[in-house]
């Protein structure tokens, strides 16, 4: 049968809850998405397995899906790796951070030449509490630095990322948002929305 497209279709029948415990990452979120998506938050911190980032990421949509929202939600767990640990202190470095500070960060890597790391963000979609949830994975390559910028969010003042002078922390916000890990991934995000609205669209018997 011949397909037409019609006018603003939606998969969604009601807004995404992107559910974090963190303003910075919805600050970042909100300015990447803009009104892309249609978006509403709820903030809480949600319990984190041990494990791979794509299982963590993907569980705590699983839960908050069930749990907390009943009905479509996004969420999504960030991770530093230093490539020196095999990608370690990766989903575990917000609490290596807390602990040990961006001083201790650097001191780790003292043992090794290699600086390089990657900070890698992994969004997990449960398009409702019986759907299994899917992952969207940014990566940006860099190196560990001493820190450097205003000490704002989490390890920014000690990831320079790879092509750059400045660290996250030093560049202004609207230039990370076009290179980070988040931005990578949200831009996944967008596309499966829009390609999944173009599939209803075209998708209409004329
Ligand atoms: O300098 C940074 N630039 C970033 O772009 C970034 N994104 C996250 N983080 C930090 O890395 C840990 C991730 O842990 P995380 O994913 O579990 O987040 P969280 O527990 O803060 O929030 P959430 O799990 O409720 O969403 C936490 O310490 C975050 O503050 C960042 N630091
Ligand atoms: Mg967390």
């Amino acid at each position: 049968m011949a397909k037409a497209k019609v006018a603003a279709p939606t998969m969604l029948s009601r807004p995404v809850t992107f559910v974090t415990g963190n303003p910075k990452k919805l600050e970042e979120v909100r300015a990447i998405l803009g009104d892309s998506i249609p978006l509403q938050t709820l903030k809480l911190d949600l319990p984190e397995l041990q494990g791979e980032p794509e299982e963590i990421s993907k569980d705590k949509a699983r839960m908050a899906a069930k749990e907390k929202v009943n009905g479509p939600v996004l969420v999504e767990d960030t991770c530093l790796c230093f490539n020196a640990l095999n990608g370690l202190p990766g989903p575990y470095i917000k609490w290596f951070l807390q602990k040990t500070g961006h001083e201790g960060l650097n001191n780790i890597l003292k043992a090794y030449e290699d600086k390089s790391a990657y900070a890698l963000c992994v969004f997990s979609l449960a398009l409702g509490p019986t759907v299994e949830p899917i992952s969207f994975v940014g990566k940006t390559m860099g190196k560990i630095v001493p820190a450097r910028g205003p000490p704002d969010f989490g390890w920014d003042p000690i990831f320079q990322p790879d092509g750059y002078e400045q660290t996250y922390a030093e560049m202004p916000k609207e230039e990370k948002n076009k290179i980070s890990h988040r931005f990578k991934a949200l831009d996944k995000v967008k596309a499966y929305f829009s390609a999944a609205d173009t599939a209803l669209a075209t998708d209409v018997p004329k």
